[in-house]
This record gives C-alpha cells, sequence and structure tokens, in this order.
C-alpha cells in the first residue's frame, strides 16, 4: 500500500516534466511555514508564564508585547510561506494535469483509427480529462499538507521534552488513536474494498451511460428501466459496497476518529487534575497551569491537521485510480512508424497471405487473404455478414496493422510508406459518414484545406449534392446541425463523396457507400460514385449486389477466407455462394417491387 503511494506519487511528479523540482520547493515552504506557526503558541506559552509569575502585579511584566510581535512576525511568514508554497504547488499541478492530457492525446494520435470502433474518442477524451483533474487536489494541496503535518507532529515531539512531556504525551496520545482509527478505514483489506467499491462506481457510469445510450430502443419497445439488467444490477452492487463500507467498516473507526481528533482533553484534563496535589506540594503550581494553557491552546490545530491528514489519503486514492485510467489510454497500441519511407511505385493494391485477428477475439477475421488489385481496375468484396470484407478493406489506409502477410500499396509494403503518404494515396468513403458541426463548405475542405472554394464547389456537384446546398438557408455556408438543418443517410453520403472527390486520391475504397441511400438518394450516390472511380483502383464492399455486376473482379469472402473470385459472369457460372447470394439478392429486389405493388 505504502509502495502504491509512492509509486502514485513518483508517477505523477515524471508528468510534471521540468516543474519536478518546484513541487520540492512548494513542500520545503509548507514545512518552514508549519514551524513558522508554532512559534506563537509558544509565545503564548512565554506569556502566560510571565503573566503567572508577575500575578498579582502584572505591571512587572515587560516583555508580553515582544512575544506578541514575535508570534505576529511568525504567524505572518508562516501565512506568506505556505501561500508561496501553494502557489508552487498549483503551478506543478496545473502544469501535469496540461502534460497528462498532452501525453496522453499525442499516444492516442498515433493509435491505429480502428482502434477507435471500440474506444469512443469522447469517452477516451473523459478518461484524460477526469485523471487529469482528480490529480490536480493531490499535487495542488494534498502533499503539502502531508509535509506540513509531518513537520507538525515532529515540532509536537520536540515541545513534548521542552514544556512538559506529559501533556505532550497526552495530546499525542489521542493524536496517535485518531490516525490508527483513520487508517484501518483505508489500511489492509479495507483498502481492496475501496478499490471495489470504486470499480462498482466505475461500472456503474459505464452501465448507465450504456443506459442512456439505449432510451430509444427501451422507448420504441416500451420497456422499462428494469429492462437493462445490467444497469439495475450496478446500481444495486453499487449500493451494497457502499452501505457495507460506511455502515459495518467505517462505523466504528470513524467514531473513535472524530471522538479523539476533538479530544485532546480527554487525557489532558484528567491528567492535570491527576498532577494538580504533587504540584501543589512542589511550588510548582504556576508552571502546570502555563503548560496545560499551552497544550489546551496547541492541541486545537491537531484537529486540523488530522483533518488535512484524511484528505490527503483520499487524494492519493483519487490519483491513484487517476492514474490506472492513464494507464488505459496509454495502453492504446500505436501503429509503427516507419524510419526510411518508401514511396508507392503505382496505385496497386496487393494482399499477400494477409491474416488478421481483432485484440482479445479468438478467431482471426481475416485468414490467408491473398489477391492484387491492379492500377484503375476495380474489384468488389461481396459475402455473407461477418465474413471479413470491412476488416479488409481497412487494412488498406493502416485502419489496423496485418497480424500475418503483407499489404502493399504500389508495390510497397504499407507499413513502409509514410503515414501522410499513404493517407493522400488512399480516399476512404466510410457506411456512417460523421460530418463535424460545421459548414458544408469546411466539412468537404478537410479532405484538401489548400483547395479553394471553387474546387469544393466543383467537387459538391461532381458529387450530386446541388440540391441538397439548394435547399438550405445559407447554401454552402449553412452549419450543419443548426437552425434546424438536417441532412438525411443518403445526403450525408453524397457530402462524403464531395469529400473523396476533393481528395482526389488515386485508390478509392468504399464502404457500402449506398448502405443508408433511399432509391432516389441511390441514383444520385451511385452517379457521384462513377465521377469518383473514373480511372481510380477501386476497392468496393457492397450488398447490393447490382453495384458489383460490372466490376473487373468479385471477391467472395465467408468467415475470414476467400472462398470464389472471378467476374460476375464467371461466378455465376461456379453456381456457388456467389450465385445463390445473386438468387436471393434479385427475389429480395422482386418481392419488394411486388409488394409496392400491392400497396399501391
Ligand atoms: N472492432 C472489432 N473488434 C473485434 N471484432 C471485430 C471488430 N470488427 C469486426 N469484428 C469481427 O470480425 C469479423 C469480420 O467482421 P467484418 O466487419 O470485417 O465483416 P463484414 O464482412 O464487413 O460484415 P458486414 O457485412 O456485416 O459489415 C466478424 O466476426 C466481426 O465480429
Amino acid at each position: 500500500m505504502k509502495d502504491k503511494k509512492k509509486r502514485t506519487i513518483s508517477i505523477l511528479l515524471a508528468y510534471a516534466g521540468n516543474y519536478k523540482a518546484l513541487t520540492f520547493v512548494g513542500l520545503a515552504l509548507s514545512a518552514i511555514s508549519m514551524f513558522c506557526s508554532i512559534v506563537p503558541y509558544v509565545c503564548i506559552w512565554l506569556v502566560v508564564r510571565d503573566l503567572i509569575v508577575a500575578m498579582p502585579n502584572f505591571s512587572k511584566v515587560q516583555n508580553v508585547q515582544t512575544y506578541g510581535w514575535i508570534a505576529f512576525g511568525f504567524a505572518m511568514l508562516g501565512i506568506v510561506l505556505y501561500f508561496i508554497g501553494l502557489l508552487c504547488t498549483h503551478l506543478v499541478a496545473f502544469r501535469t494535469a496540461e502534460n497528462i492530457r498532452k501525453i496522453g492525446m499525442n499516444h492516442i494520435m498515433k493509435a491505429p483509427l480502428g482502434y477507435f470502433d471500440n474506444n469512443a474518442s469522447g469517452l477516451i477524451r473523459g478518461r484524460l480529462d477526469s485523471a487529469a483533474n482528480d490529480t490536480e487536489t493531490l499535487l495542488a494541496h494534498n502533499l503539502a499538507d502531508i509535509i506540513g503535518t509531518i513537520v507538525l507532529f515532529a515540532g509536537m515531539v520536540i515541545l513534548m521534552f521542552v514544556f512538559d512531556w506529559r501533556m505532550g504525551a497526552a495530546c499525542l496520545l489521542s493524536a496517535v488513536i485518531s490516525i490508527v482509527a483513520m487508517f484501518s478505514m483505508m489500511g489492509g483489506k479495507n483498502a481492496k474494498l475501496m478499490e471495489e467499491y470504486q470499480a462498482a462506481q466505475d461500472r456503474m457510469t459505464k452501465a448507465g451511460t450504456e443506459y442512456v445510450r439505449g432510451v430509444p430502443v427501451v422507448k420504441i419497445f416500451q420497456q422499462t428501466v428494469y429492462s437493462f439488467k445490467t444497469f439495475k444490477k450496478a446500481i444495486e452492487e453499487y449500493s451494497n459496497k457502499a452501505e457495507y463500507y460506511q455502515g459495518e467498516v467505517c462505523r466504528v473507526p470513524q467514531s473513535i476518529n472524530l471522538t479523539f481528533t476533538e479530544g485532546a482533553f480527554i487525557f489532558l484534563v484528567p491528567l492535570v487534575i491527576f498532577l494538580v496535589p504533587s504540584t501543589l506540594h512542589d511550588g510548582n503550581f504556576s508552571n502546570l497551569v502555563t503548560n496545560f494553557v499551552f497544550y489546551a491552546v496547541f492541541s486545537a490545530i491537531i484537529s486540523t491537521a488530522l483533518a488535512k491528514i484524511m484528505f490527503a489519503s483520499s487524494g492519493i486514492m483519487l490519483a491513484s485510480t487517476a492514474l490506472s485510467r492513464i494507464d488505459l489510454v496509454m495502453k492504446a497500441p500505436t501503429l509503427e512508424k516507419c524510419i526510411h519511407p518508401k514511396m508507392p511505385e503505382d496505385n496497386s493494391v496487393i494482399f499477400k497471405d494477409v491474416s488478421f485477428t481483432y485484440e482479445g477475439s479468438r478467431t482471426p477475421a481475416l485468414s490467408h487473404i491473398s489477391f492484387r488489385v491492379e492500377p484503375g481496375q476495380t474489384v468488389a468484396l461481396v459475402g455473407p455478414s461477418g465474413g471479413g470484407k470491412t476488416t479488409a478493406a481497412s487494412l488498406i489506409p493502416r485502419f489496423w496493422d496485418v497480424s500475418e502477410g503483407v499489404v502493399e500499396v504500389g508495390h510497397v509494403n504499407v507499413k513502409e510508406i509514410d503515414q501522410h503518404v499513404l493517407m493522400d494515396q488512399v480516399a476512404f468513403v466510410f457506411q456512417n459518414t460523421k460530418l463535424f458541426k460545421t459548414s458544408i463548405l469546411e466539412n468537404v475542405k478537410i479532405a484538401n484545406p489548400s483547395a479553394s472554394d471553387d474546387d469544393v464547389m466543383h467537387a459538391l456537384k461532381a458529387a450530386r449534392c446541388k440540391d441538397i446546398i439548394d435547399k438550405l438557408p445559407n447554401g454552402v455556408h449553412t452549419i450543419i446541425g443548426s437552425e434546424g438543418t438536417y441532412l438525411s443517410g443518403g445526403e450525408q453520403q453524397r457530402i462524403a463523396l464531395a469529400r473523396a472527390i476533393l481528395k482526389n486520391a488515386p485508390i478509392v475504397v468504399l464502404d457500402e457507400a449506398t448502405a443508408f441511400a433511399d432509391p432516389e438518394n441511390e441514383v444520385l450516390i451511385q452517379k457521384a460514385l462513377s465521377v469518383l472511380c473514373k480511372d481510380r483502383t477501386v476497392i468496393m464492399i457492397a450488398h447490393r449486389l447490382s453495384t458489383v455486376v460490372n466490376a473487373d473482379r468479385i471477391i467472395v469472402l465467408e468467415e475470414g477466407h476467400i472462398i470464389e473470385e472471378g467476374t460476375h459472369k464467371e461466378l455465376l457460372d461456379k453456381n456457388g455462394l456467389y450465385h445463390k447470394m445473386w438468387i436471393d439478392y434479385n427475389q429480395a429486389v422482386k418481392w419488394k417491387i411486388t409488394s409496392g405493388k400491392e400497396v399501391a
């Protein structure tokens, strides 16, 4: 546990970079300031002592004012040093939080694009943000408080011997009982319990997010919250853990802690009563009263110090869970960077004995796939759902890196092509197009920021987007999502095609480009596609087999294997899976037309 705390602090300080040294300055200032804050208590002791000695002739007392000034001076110095120390630790905390965000985002930028399929970018950003925030309190306040409290206790032990060790021990004993009770709540097997409690909290948050995402489904099927069993179970698990921790584990130690934090008097008062007879006998009664006043006042700062330790412990715990969230982000795989990049020789795409297995999956999504697409050819990937079509297409622009084999673009392994060159070489049109909440013009320009507005308009025209722009209030400058602007799936797809046309890449990968299109949009999309694909190397994935009949070659993928390959005619003649798919497809089309007639 102690090692874990040390590790947490040293990892965090590594994120502080150049500001690490400032932490030590801040901590040293905090320690000195705590020392300064003890001095006024000593002055109180001296004042009380002089007053009691001079009693009843108080005019004899000479040094009270001097003690007053010394107390004031040290109190002010303590405050100033504490603030400068806090300034230093805050600077470190802010820089560390900034570095956590920067380093995390830099790492994520090197992750393959496919990683974001399973890890939503919002979730990753949320993880980094919350982790950065959770480390701030520890570095800005808690560490300084821990050091300050250590100095305080060291000061107490020294003062215990200087004035009256018995009263010092009484104060210290109550502090020690309080600390032991506090750590018994957090240490040993309770630390594990605390981790489980936090894990239950995390599970509840995740299940809650899933539930909110699924609200439309819940509403459509008129289900209740109880239909989301995982969420309900997560809430129950969390509340059981919380009740057990707060009720069973914390009740006794918490009560002891609170009693002794505020109650140095529990030992101090009986002790003094016990000592009165002997001091009256020795003639040291005035000394006893002076010391009692000192320890009674001094014990008040113990409770403040203990409360700070308590916060500091939870701060360390919070920071350590924050570090595990950062670890999750930093575990994201990164694409190998080539040291001596090569330029593709032409626009061909070749798969050589390629296999690929998703992380955590037992069965390969692709097994020993080999095919070649010559420059200017159109090759279609078809086959049953889950056959590996999208996976194969994703390996070309390195959304993932192959597990075995080689993918080549222009006769060069894609891993040996500079990432920017590869991205310039390949345009990818996804099934599910993402448009940004900005103008249509900017949305298209993302593909080629140096393009002129005229080029963008030309691309939009070629992608048959004129009707979309005409109906928008500010034409091409309309912000998508603003003023009730809504684009259908097919319309969004045409904007995405305009992007790909503007990019002007020699290789085009189309993943179900017509997936979300109604018949009217489909015709327009097909026209846009014919512009985009003209004289380019095209790899297209399609379920609507009518879109692939003219392809130079059709590859049929099933369960990660190529099971048939050829032209539309050759595959029909083979009488295999493609032939069956073609019959099924035509029956489905006919069924649609027939049922359409029935409705009419
Ligand atoms: N991100 C992922 N993580 C883990 N497994 C995945 C992931 N994406 C796909 N798979 C699995 O890989 C296999 C191939 O999926 P892929 O999406 O490539 O098939 P597909 O032929 O494109 O299917 P569809 O036609 O339904 O889009 C499937 O078993 C699928 O469950």
